[in-house]
């Protein structure tokens, strides 16, 4: 296991904060966390970088208590509000950011680091401008200057926080390939973003805080099909059989006729708890007449199951935001 957390707790004055927060990520994942504005993703990722002391709970990363010297030397981190020297060069601010990162002077300087940062500025696509001073790049750029600091070291586990606020979509483009290949050459990553197309295309579990507590974690398709339904197609429907087939229905289904075509086949929208209940569904079916020609699970929208999970979905589609 990569990172795993048990409990960790961190309340401000204010009462908010993050509390009791248990997650495990694997090592060669994507794990991306979510949340609204507030929700206490920044202040979980800084106990477990060790900015910030847990007031309970423990974490190790890499075996290793989180906060301990050994542990960090394995991870990378890129900061949600990222500023850098603007009279250094882009070049300088590596090389400061490798002596940050406790290595001796001399294998700062080293030629292996002079290439490795040249390598860092080519896959953060900065590969001509590392002799520009940082006052001359524009924010996306400052940003992509950010992820080459974080990923210098070669670190194992990466942790982003918005690495793609400031960048144009071609930009978040090319961070969603810079992540499928770091995971590809086994390193894990932990993305903090409000992107959801970024998250969807490439998270392989996500975690979900809201109000500093953990209320979701798990696989994307696994997170996207809970709660959602199944369209299933039929000939021979009847209107009556709708209130036949709702009579007989088992706890935690429902069924809804979305179309009805005038030569008896019809569409129905089914919530159901597992196949299992759909099997029992076509068994009634069966029963009244009809006849089952297609299933289909409806996958949940992860735009969808944020608003939900956040408790905005009723307020969005009023077309309002909630305060
Ligand atoms: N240093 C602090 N002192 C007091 N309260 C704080 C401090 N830092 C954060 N908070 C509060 O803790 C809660 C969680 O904040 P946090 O920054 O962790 O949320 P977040 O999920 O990262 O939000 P965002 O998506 O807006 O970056 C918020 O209510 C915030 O106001």
């Amino acid at each position: 296991m990569m990172l795993q957390t048990a409990g960790l707790t961190k309340i401000y004055g204010s009462g908010t904060g993050c509390k009791n927060i248990s997650l495990e990520i694997k090592q060669g994942q994507i794990f991306g966390l979510l949340g609204p504005n507030g929700a206490g993703k920044s202040t979980f990722v800084k106990m477990v970088i060790g900015l910030l002391n847990p007031d309970s709970g423990s974490g190790t990363l890499l075996g290793k208590p989180i906060g301990h010297p050994e542990s960090r030397r394995e991870l990378g981190y890129l900061p949600e509000l990222f500023r850098f020297q603007d009279w250094l060069t882009g070049e300088e601010v590596l090389r400061y950011h490798a002596g940050l990162s406790g290595m001796p002077y001399s294998q700062a300087r080293s030629s292996r680091m002079a290439s490795r940062m040249q390598e860092v500025l080519r896959m953060t696509g900065l590969g001509n401008r590392g002799s520009d001073r940082v006052r001359h790049y524009s924010k996306g750029m400052q940003q992509r200057l950010g992820l080459a600091c974080a990923l210098l070291t070669d670190p194992s586990f990466i942790i982003l926080d918005e690495p793609s606020s400031a960048l144009d979509p071609i930009g978040r483009y090319e961070v969603r390939q810079l992540l499928e290949r770091l995971r590809s050459e086994g390193k894990t990553v932990f993305l903090n973003t409000h992107l959801l197309e970024d998250v969807e295309a490439v998270c392989d579990e996500v975690a979900f805080l809201h109000l500093g507590q953990l209320r979701a974690v798990g696989t994307m398709s696994d997170l996207l099909h809970a709660g959602a339904g199944w369209e299933i197609a039929v000939g021979g429907w009847q209107p009556e059989m709708e209130a036949d087939l709702t009579a007989e229905l088992l706890p935690g289904m429902s069924i809804a006729v979305i179309r009805q075509e005038a030569d008896g086949s019809a569409l129905l929208r089914v919530a159901a708890q597992n196949r299992e209940q759909i099997g029992y569904l076509n068994r009634l079916l069966m029963d009244e007449g009809a006849t089952l020609y297609e299933v289909k699970p409806v996958q949940e929208r992860l735009e969808e199951w944020f608003l939900s999970m956040s408790g905005q979905r009723d307020a969005a589609g009023e077309g309002g935001m909630r305060r």
